[in-house]
């Protein structure tokens, strides 16, 4: 049956309110308007942003919400005006719209794009600034612009890379999210060497795809550690786990990376860099309220502090890239999913990401 123009309802995991068990739920999707996409969502992983919006410490976790960011789907329907997708393609939401025409697209100096960034940092969408979400008529906010935890979302047509449809989407899902940003960190942020010494702090799933050849990992989870050869665990050392890795390095990493969102940890990987020249890079997503702190004198004396969203990846123009470097096994993607479940069971997958030895989960949407 034809759904263009219609409202669909379909299975969507609501969060109700932060911490409380997503419920599963029939929700209704509006068509898209003007220039706005409707797809199906086929695959959807987990990311930690995700948990943590949903944990309340967000400043922009709106409640009701879908929540999700990281999938991969057909696209349903489109709305006026949209030209660059139609029916039947495949793409990958993105979180970070790529418009080509606001300030920051033309600037060549960021991926961030201002188009709808006010309108998805608030749940809505930008032409009537409403949601296209809705149980029985009660309105539910949207996520970071893409609330992929349903199995069908609305999105901006600047939101939405068309990507190669022989890729298989339940795995090239994971390129809405993580392992660009772990790889965009260290070849677009830091632009790392060949031959640096690189600190990644934890081996989640950002922390790992930062594939370099002088790894030192850092993690309070062990069962990460077999994924890398050298490692060290902050809770089995006396000293500040800074001093302990500037005094195995003879003086500093090159490069460190903090994906947890820990801003004590992101001052320990700003001091375990060399004088003179280290760089670090903030990935992960500190609370609302949270702040970091060093002594000036770190930076005077030539150390970098730096931060990175998506990569600095431009979505739209370098995802369907991405994918077809997966397609000729130049990057990896198989190896970061660890776990498989069905929308239904999405509070497992959560707690998975929350025990340990899990790094991505993904979520079948019409199982
Ligand atoms: N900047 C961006 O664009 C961007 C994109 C994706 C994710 N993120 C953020 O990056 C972070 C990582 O996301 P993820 O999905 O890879 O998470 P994940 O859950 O896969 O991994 C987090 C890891 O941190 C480890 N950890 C927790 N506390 C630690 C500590 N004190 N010391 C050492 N290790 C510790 C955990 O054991 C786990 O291995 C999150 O903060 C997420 O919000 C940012
Ligand atoms: N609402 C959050 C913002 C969190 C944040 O920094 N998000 C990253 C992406 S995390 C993906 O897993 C990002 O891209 N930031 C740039 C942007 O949001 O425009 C908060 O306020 O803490
Ligand atoms: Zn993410
Ligand atoms: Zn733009």
């Amino acid at each position: 049956m034809a759904t263009q123009g219609q409202v669909i309802t379909c299975k969507a995991a609501v969060a109700w309110e932060p911490n409380k068990p997503l419920t599963i739920e029939d929700v209704q999707v509006a068509p898209p308007q003007n220039g706005e996409v409707r797809i199906k969502i086929l695959y959807t992983a987990l990311c930690h942003t995700d948990a943590y919006t949903w944990s309340g410490k967000d400043p922009e976790g709106l409640f009701p919400c879908i929540l999700g960011h990281e999938a991969a789907g057909i696209v349903e329907s489109v709305g006026e005006g949209v030209t660059e997708v139609q029916p039947g393609d495949h793409v990958i939401p993105c979180y970070q719209a790529e418009c080509g025409e606001c300030k920051f697209c033309k600037s060549g100096k960021t991926n961030l794009c201002g188009k709808v960034r006010a309108a998805t940092g608030v749940g809505v969408m930008l032409s009537d600034r409403k949601s296209r979400f809705s149980i029985n008529g009660k309105p539910l906010y949207h996520f970071m612009g893409t609330s992929t935890f349903s199995q069908y979302t609305v999105v901006h047509d600047v939101s939405v890379a068309k990507i190669d449809p022989k890729a298989p989407l339940e795995k090239v899902c994971l390129l809405g999210c993580g392992v660009p940003t772990g790889l965009g960190a260290v070849w677009n942020t830091a632009k790392v060497e060949p031959g640096s010494i690189v600190a990644i702090f934890d081996l989640g799933t950002v922390g790992l795809a930062q594939r370099v050849q002088k790894l030192l990992g850092i993690d309070i989870d062990s069962k990460k550690f077999e994924r890398v050869t050298e490692f060290l665990n902050p809770k089995e050392h006396d000293k500040p786990i800074q001093q302990v890795i500037v005094d195995l390095t003879d003086g500093g990493v090159d490069y460190s990376f903090e994906c947890i969102g820990n801003v004590s940890v992101m001052r320990s990987a700003l001091e375990c860099c060399h004088k003179g020249w280290g760089t670090s890079v903030i990935v992960g997503v500190a609370a609302s309220g949270e702040e970091i702190c060093t002594r000036p004198f770190q930076l005077v004396t030539g150390r970098v502090w730096k931060g990175t969203a998506f990569g600095g990846f431009k979505s739209r123009s370098q995802v369907p890239w991405l994918v077809e470097k997966y397609m000729n096994k130049e990057i990896k993607v198989d190896e970061y999913i660890t776990h498989s479940l069905a929308l239904a069971e999405i509070n497992k997958a959560f707690d998975l990401m929350h025990e340990g030895g899990c790094l991505r989960c993904v979520l079948a949407m019409h199982e």
